[in-house]
């Protein structure tokens, strides 16, 4: 993984933080910043629940605290499977915190989006079971999060999708292909370009999710849906999965700095910052009301 200067500083910082997960063998909570991780040193499974107010949206200081957490639990030899959900039961996550893209700094933006990159690849290539509980709404990066697991389980009365060209933004590539891969072509062309935001059943019903499940069950239901996932050799299960996800992966990491140029350009737009100052006077509107 590459690392920026700012990330690196914040590294430091995080290493402070007492959650230390190698080699847990009981059931352990920890709590990083904006984190909440329970740790099961019998099953192996680490419960991480996102837990950044008011909606958990990502910005610089949340995915770099998420890609320290990821490369430790990789490094842990005791933990087979990771339930991502959120502390807030009403919002799974908000997606990239859009104060990072309005009247951005070009480095820190170019940071942002690598760190961005990052956090998908591990994930999306993570050796671990990984499952969503998704027990609020998930729009665009959080839909994204959502589709790098390996199962989707999600309470009704939300929504979730890859709305990025209602914004008048393009879904990158990468985000694209998550969709695909998950729901196939024809789903993926209708979906990311009406920028649909769908119901959970509207997501259901096109296999986006693979479970609904009212939200006071929905871990209950992400544990027993992990120990059918942990039935399988650990080793047959990393490598089919691997085989599955690495040309996705590797077109990304061939195009790793292409894409963050393009990510720099298009939303240092003049037109671009125009129409996020807009969007954000509407999101902040529609809160006072
Ligand atoms: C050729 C190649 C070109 C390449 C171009 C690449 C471009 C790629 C760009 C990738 C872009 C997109 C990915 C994204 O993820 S963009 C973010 C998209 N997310 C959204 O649009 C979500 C907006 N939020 C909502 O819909 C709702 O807030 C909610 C999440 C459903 C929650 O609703 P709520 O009623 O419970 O809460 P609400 O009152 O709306 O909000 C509470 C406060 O939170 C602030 N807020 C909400 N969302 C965000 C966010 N994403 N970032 C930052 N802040 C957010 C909101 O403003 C309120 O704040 P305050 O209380 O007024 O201060």
């Amino acid at each position: 993984m590459i690392w920026g200067r700012r990330a690196l500083q914040h590294v430091k910082r995080f290493k402070r933080l007492p959650f230390q997960p190698e080699g847990l063998h009981r059931c352990m909570s920890a709590a990083t910043q904006n984190l909440v991780v329970e740790m099961d040193g019998k099953s192996g499974v680490a419960v991480v629940k996102l837990n950044k107010p008011p909606v958990n949206s990502f910005n610089l200081e949340f995915l770099t605290e998420i890609n320290i957490l990821m490369e430790k639990l990789e490094n842990d030899k005791s933990c087979r499977g990771l339930i991502l959900t959120s502390n807030n039961n009403k919002i799974f996550s908000g997606g990239l915190d859009i104060m990072e893209m309005y009247n951005p700094q070009p480095d820190r933006l170019a940071e942002f989006w690598r760190t961005l990159q990052g956090m998908w690849l591990s994930l999306y290539g993570s050796r671990l079971a990984t499952i969503a509980a998704i027990n609020g709404h998930s729009p665009a990066g959080g839909c994204l999060t959502a589709l790098s697991c390996d199962y989707r389980i999600m309470a009704p009365g939300f929504t979730i999708g890859l709305n990025e060209t209602q914004l008048g933004i393009i879904p990158p590539f990468w985000f694209v292909e998550s969709m695909i891969n998950v729901t196939g072509q024809r789903q993926a062309e209708v979906c990311c370009q009406k920028g649909l935001m769908m119901t959970t059943e509207q997501a259901h019903s096109i296999g986006l999710v693979d479970d609904v499940v009212p939200g006071e069950a929905i871990l209950e239901r992400a544990h027993n849906e992990m120990k059918n996932w942990l039935k399988v050799p650990d080793f047959a299960r990393q490598l089919t999965k691997r085989q599955i996800r690495k040309p996705t992966m590797d077109r990304l990491i061939a195009k790793r700095d292409e894409d963050i140029q393009n990510f720099v350009q298009f939303i240092t737009k003049d037109s671009v910052q125009k129409a996020m100052g807009v969007y954000i006077d509407q999101l902040k509107n529609k809160a006072k009301k």
